[in-house]
């Protein structure tokens, strides 16, 4: 029995996101935040998933008459919060011959569900950590590939983006069926972000309704999205940052017009914009979360500027390293 401890890191999605869902081509990028799961063999055959990160929810607490308290949260939620880790499991363990208990100890570098594409982090970290324990070798590449099921159980619709980048690091441009990284100097992002309400689960979902109401009309603006990510490639390869943060700008728009900003997302960009930023936009599934700035020459006043206009703000930068066993 050996402890083994794996970390993956957090994705920004610098162009693309939603409209990848549909075919398009995105562009994201692996970051120096990670989330770290710790996987230790258990003889009982049980899974126990110590959550460090997660909020109980739904709390329920009764103090009986002679002062014992029970505490529980809402089955449900509770349910939902863990769903990512408990189905990582289950496509572990088929992928095992002999599947048996852990118990998996996660804590994370990165706000839960803000846009850091922690969902694809935590299955990604999970996958690798379970079939490590057991002395099982998966290639990041069967990694990505495990963790994009995790992504389409739980998401209904999901594309392999955030699991690829999690699991193989670096910068990738990515559509359904193919991947390429990028090579391209360092990028100096800030990111700002505000608490989410929806999961992407919901605002995927909130998209896939809208095409269905005006499909010529949102297949033109996913068809504007992939368009932008073609030429923010060529952009990012030839290092030519204010074409890289105009088409970050546009990219915004575009989002905006699939419903995905909000106004405390909107605060951030313009604050951001107005301390320096040459681009910036949500990133992630959006309705609240994370925006990305572009700020070469201003990190620490974009920074300031997004916290004043409310948000928490850290810088990021890339990371070529994808998932690895940090321990055992
Ligand atoms: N530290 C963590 N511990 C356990 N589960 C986590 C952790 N971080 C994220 N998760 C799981 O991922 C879910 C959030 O996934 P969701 O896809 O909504 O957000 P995200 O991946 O951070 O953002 P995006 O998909 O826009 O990049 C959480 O509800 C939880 O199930
Ligand atoms: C919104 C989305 O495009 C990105 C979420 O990080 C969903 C996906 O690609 O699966
Ligand atoms: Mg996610």
């Amino acid at each position: 029995m050996r402890q083994v401890v794996v970390s993956a890191p957090g994705v920004v999605k610098l162009f693309g996101e939603h409209a990848v869902v549909y075919g398009k081509p995105a562009i994201a990028m692996a970051i120096n935040k990670r989330l770290r799961v710790a996987a230790l063999p258990r003889s009982d055959g049980h899974v126990k998933i110590i959550a460090r990160d997660l909020k109980a929810m739904g709390l329920i607490i009764n103090v009986a008459g002679n002062g014992e308290i029970a505490i529980e949260t809402e089955y449900g939620m509770a349910m939902n919060a863990i769903s990512y880790v408990r189905t990582a499991i289950e496509v572990a363990k088929k992928y095992l011959r002999e599947p048996r208990g852990v118990e998996l100890d996660i804590s994370s570098d990165m706000p839960v569900g803000a846009g850091l594409g922690t969902s694809a982090a935590v299955a990604v970290a999970s996958i690798k950590a379970y079939a490590s324990a057991f002395g099982y070798h998966l290639t990041n590449d069967e990694v990505a590939s495990l963790a994009h099921e995790v992504e389409k159980t739980v998401q209904g619709a999901a594309s392999p983006m955030d699991s690829t980048v999690s699991a193989l690091g670096g910068i990738h441009i990515i559509t359904l069926q193919d991947r390429s990284r990028l090579s391209m100097g360092p990028l100096p992002l800030v990111v700002g972000y505000v608490d989410r309400e929806s999961t992407t689960k919901d605002l995927v979902n909130n998209v896939k309704e809208l095409r269905a109401r005006y499909p010529a009309l949102i297949g033109s603006i996913m068809d504007a999205i992939g368009e932008a990510v073609l030429l923010a490639r060529n952009a990012l390869e030839s290092n030519d940052l204010a074409t890289v943060a105009e088409l970050m700008n546009i990219n915004q728009g575009l989002l905006e017009s699939l419903g995905v900003s909000t106004g405390r997302i909107n605060s951030l960009i313009y604050a951001a914009r107005r301390a320096g930023a040459l681009g910036a936009k949500l990133s992630g599934a959006g309705g609240g979360g994370i925006v990305i700035a572009l700020a070469p020459e201003a990190v620490k006043e974009v920074k300031i500027a997004m916290e004043i206009a409310g948000g928490h703000s850290f810088p990021v930068e890339k990371d070529d390293e994808g998932a690895r066993v940090d321990e055992g």
